[in-house]
């Protein structure tokens, strides 16, 4: 072999015993730690771990495998287990076309046989921000979680107001103005931006907003990177706005919504490029059981296509941001509505949100040509002086009624 160290990180890339001689998918993580080079005509073996600690040799030829198991010695079984139960999450959330890894079960220490060593950015340290939000957002749900665990959520879910209709606002707004319904964003700051926003009262803003049109509010309820908060939702909520109120957080936890709700949401953001699809789909359930409408938001093609076959699904966000290089294109929404996918919507009617980087009229008219019936706008709004004004300017018309 020509590298130990290569061959053992191979040697527990992350399949289950339960799967253990199963062929080995191709695009696994197994294959990609692999180079390109050694893929053909070798053989490697890996150890797997509980009931008994075991070995697996492997024959690769011309790309198909063959596998045999033999014991060997105990070692640290533990150790092998993590890594592999951590490689396997990743590889199920990979082959979904998900690049954000989250880092529960990721040990910072990899496991090679005899061997431990840190690979840098892979598995010990988040890739971009949006990792690096996500990663936070763990600490933070677990935290919160302490303090309100469900027993006293689903307590305070029966106090909670009736969710309003957030999908009929839109309609609605849409039919009465001929424009996309508004979804105007109560937005202190971002990550990309920093603040947009210093003299922010969140009550003041959306009572503008809503004067001045808006058919809904996205409120961001993030603290670390947005500067937002739940007191902002509830505050808002209890301030006589009759909006809909989107809940705009990094959902992870299905707790999360238990909690929205309570605090007065109306809707919640799913993040695709976040959430595999089993997520969403448990997250849409639990939605419906609130009557909460859920937001899901794609970014790219492959995120399209996947949440486009999920069942239930009512209300997609395209978002022109990357979320990880940060750059807006408001030309991805005409993209992936294109063809066949913006076919589907119409078959399915999914009503599409256009999500970022919309600063003027010439925008709003062309992500409403590309087929959105709605748009969500935080930045151009919240540097608005007056933000009913905002709204005029952003449409070219003043939208209120
Ligand atoms: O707004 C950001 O900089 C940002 C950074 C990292 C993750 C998410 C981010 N924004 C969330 C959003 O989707 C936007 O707030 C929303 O679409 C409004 O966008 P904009 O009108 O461009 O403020």
């Amino acid at each position: 072999m020509e590298s130990m160290n290569l061959i053992s990180v191979r040697a527990t890339a992350g399949f289950s015993f339960q799967r253990s001689l199963d062929p080995i998918p191709q695009n696994s993580a197994f294959f990609r730690l692999m180079p390109q080079t050694q893929m053909k005509n070798q053989s490697f073996s890996r150890q797997i771990s509980f009931p008994a600690i075991k070995s697996q040799q492997f024959e690769v030829k011309d790309g198909s495998t063959t596998a045999s198991e033999t014991s060997v010695p105990e070692v640290d079984a533990l150790k092998a287990k993590e890594w592999e139960v951590w490689m396997y999450q990743d590889e199920v959330a990979a082959g979904q076309g998900i690049k954000i890894r989250r880092p529960t079960t990721g040990p910072p220490q990899h496991y090679v046989g005899p061997f431990e060593f840190r690979l840098q950015n892979e598995g010990n340290t988040p890739r971009n921000i949006l990792a690096e939000i996500i990663w936070s957002k763990d600490i933070e749900v677990t935290q919160r979680k302490e303090k309100n665990p469900y027993a006293v959520l689903k307590k305070l879910l029966d106090k909670a107001p009736p969710a309003r209709d957030f999908i009929g606002a839109l309609k609605k707004a849409n039919s009465r103005t001929g424009f996309p319904g508004l979804i105007a964003e109560v937005k202190k700051a971002s990550s990309s931006r920093g603040v947009l926003r210093e003299n922010f009262d969140p009550v003041q803003i959306a009572k503008a907003y809503e004067k001045g049109g808006a058919a809904c509010l996205s409120v961001l309820t993030d603290e670390k990177y947005f500067q937002g908060s739940f007191e902002n939702l509830e505050a808002i909520r209890n301030s006589g706005v009759q909006c809909p109120l989107l809940c705009k957080e990094f959902v992870i936890d299905a707790w999360q919504i238990y909690y929205a709700r309570i605090k007065g949401a109306d809707a919640i953001l799913l993040i695709a490029a976040v959430l595999p699809d089993l997520d969403i789909k448990y997250m849409i359930k639990i939605c419906k059981l609130f009557r909460m409408t859920a937001l899901v938001e794609v970014h790219d093609e492959r995120e399209f296509s996947r949440v486009i076959e999920i069942e239930g699904i009512q209300l997609i966000g395209i978002n022109n941001r990357d979320l990880e290089t940060f750059e807006l294109d408001i030309a991805n929404t005409k993209k992936l509505l294109e063809g066949e996918r913006g076919q589907k919507i119409l078959e399915k009617g999914i009503m599409v949100v256009g999500e970022s980087g919309l600063f003027t009229p010439a925008d709003i008219a062309y992500v409403q040509e590309a087929g959105v019936k709605a748009v969500l706008v935080g930045e151009s709004l919240a540097k608005q002086e007056d933000p009913s004004a905002g709204i005029a300017q952003l449409f070219g018309k003043d939208i209120s009624l």
